[in-house]
């Protein structure tokens, strides 16, 4: 059984350039919240497709749907219609316990608010995961994501005792820790100042870069979203335009177009 679910390919020419490989994908998602006067369509038939081994951003004015669109991408919110596939697995389809499982087997998650346990050490926080799963760490990996996010002298501290900045890159670390075959940030710079900011997502380049991991990020910010292989905008539910290859300039300028718009 193949682990990635790829697009079926369209013609059979011996010249095509290869589909690309696509970890997560969604078709035809809706998200209501409310009823009556108080309803709103958060999502409205979005289709994506998250490349493997890229960095997506999602961008698009507050409200338009970002947070609910990782989140029922990611398993953590249902939809009340559409697919959502990780991998070859419909998590739309699963019951309540297996997408426990594939949530913590599969997917890593990098929140605004470092969400550490203050108790534990750094290097605690970090296996955390695989401990609450029962599983061996694969032999050097832990050490390689740790030299990666730079903390090897900061194991032994608290949550408490570091920086903004290095407490997210113990979140990346941990998001990382199990392998996942995707991770899923949500406005992971959001609390940080620019250049702690910038650590970060210069982590985050290099695990796509290095690693092959796929990760898909949610910004407001467009020097952020700069870091990404491919940006997908947002706006009243629905993917409205994507950017390949982003500038901070052209992102500001696209957003700047769909304030003006609204
Ligand atoms: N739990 C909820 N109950 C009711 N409405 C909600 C709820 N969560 C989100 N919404 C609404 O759904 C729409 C999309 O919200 P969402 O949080 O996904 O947008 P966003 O683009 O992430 O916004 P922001 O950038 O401000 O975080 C908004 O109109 C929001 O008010």
């Amino acid at each position: 059984m193949t682990e990635e679910w790829r697009p079926a390919p369209s013609a059979p020419e011996p010249a095509a350039v290869a589909e690309p490989v696509v970890v997560a994908r969604a078709t035809a998602l809706c998200k209501t919240y409310g009823v009556g006067e108080a309803r709103v369509v958060a999502l409205d038939r979005v289709d994506v497709a998250i490349r493997a081994g890229e960095l997506t951003a999602i961008m698009g004015p507050s409200g338009s749907g970002k947070s609910t669109l990782m989140h029922c991408l990611a398993g953590l919110d249902a939809a009340d219609g559409g697919e959502v596939w990780i991998g070859d697995t419909e998590i739309t389809a699963l019951r309540d316990d297996e997408l426990t499982r594939l949530r913590r087997d599969r997917i890593g998650f990098v929140f605004q608010a470092f969400n550490l346990v203050p108790t534990l050490t750094a290097l605690e926080n970090i296996t955390l995961p695989l401990d609450i799963a029962g599983r061996t760490p694969e032999p050097g990996w832990i050490t390689r994501v740790i030299d990666a996010v730079g903390l090897s002298d900061r194991l032994r501290h608290r949550p408490g005792e570091l920086s903004g900045g290095q407490q997210q890159r113990v979140a990346c670390a941990r998001a990382l820790a199990a392998r996942p075959r995707i991770v899923f940030a949500d406005e992971p710079t959001g609390n940080l100042d620019s250049r702690a900011g910038a650590e970060v997502l210069d982590l985050m380049r290099q695990c796509v870069d290095s690693f092959g991991q796929t990760i898909v990020m949610v910004t407001h910010d467009p020097v952020a979203a700069s870091y990404a292989d491919r940006v997908l905008f947002l706006a009243d539910g629905r993917v409205v335009d994507e950017m390949t290859g982003p500038t901070a300039e052209r992102v500001l300028e696209r957003m700047k177009r769909a304030e003006g718009t609204r």
